[in-house]
């Protein structure tokens, strides 16, 4: 059984058809790299998988179970086991909170939060290579690529099957991209994760991937 299969995904705008009858499935453990020009369409399928963006038609099946046709209180236990990781790594960390309380919210939040939680805490932080010691610092006080990998470990928190990974090395300077994928590769291996992934730079999807889909107008021209 594949982790995701998505069928005939349908996301309109109005009367922008941005992802039109777009089919693709996806295994444990594999990574499959969604590539494209700027407008095709890409951001608008992970939007769609992960549900935050209900698609128009279509389905998405994620460990055997469709979830378009479920209701917000349903997906509810759903959403932690598939989790995004967005270009900005500065963006999706609130300014304001330390990042052992950016690692320690999905926990909070899930209802996970037990006496061991700052030992979980460091636990993570080390998993993605990071001093357990960084999470008393803010996030400006961090490198971009520091900052993903708290992206990354507050990801790991909600122990997930899939991550939907949206251009996650891009905004990366080019000397911290390879530690970062080489990070996702060793989590991968270890957990079993699969991976959608969203990346336009093709020397990195053909090291990274296991399989590309490529698109163009919003439908799948390859893969
Ligand atoms: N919220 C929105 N409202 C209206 N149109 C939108 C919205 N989001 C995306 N679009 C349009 O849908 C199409 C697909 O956009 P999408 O962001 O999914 O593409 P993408 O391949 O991820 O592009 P990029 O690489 O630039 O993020 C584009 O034509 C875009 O202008």
């Amino acid at each position: 059984m594949p982790l995701l299969d998505v069928r005939e995904l349908v996301v309109r705008y109005g009367t922008v058809t941005a992802v039109d009858q777009v089919s693709f499935s996806l295994r444990a453990g594999e990574t499959l790299a969604l590539d494209g020009p700027s407008g095709c369409g890409k951001s608008s399928t992970a939007m769609a998988v992960l549900q935050l963006r209900r698609p128009d038609a279509g389905e998405v099946r994620f460990e055997g179970r469709e979830l378009t046709v479920l209701t917000e209180r349903d997906l509810r236990p759903i959403r932690p086991r598939m989790q995004p990781v967005f270009q900005d790594p500065y963006g999706s960390l609130s300014p304001r909170h330390r990042i052992r309380d950016a690692v320690a919210e999905p926990l909070k939040v899930q209802g996970r939060w037990t006496a061991d939680g700052p030992a979980k805490v460091a636990e993570l932080l080390d998993r993605v290579g990071l001093d357990p010691s960084h999470g008393a610092r803010y996030p400006h006080e961090l490198s971009g690529g520091q900052c993903q990998r708290v992206g990354i470990a507050r990801a790991l928190a909600s122990e997930p099957r899939l991550l939907v990974l949206d251009e996650p090395v891009s905004a990366l300077d080019p000397s911290v991209r390879a530690g970062v994928l080489n990070l996702l590769a060793e989590l991968q291996d270890e957990l079993g994760l699969g991976y959608l992934f969203i990346c336009h730079d093709r020397a990195v999807v053909r090291n990274f991937a296991h399989r590309v889909i490529e698109m163009r107008d919003g439908r799948v021209i390859s893969g």
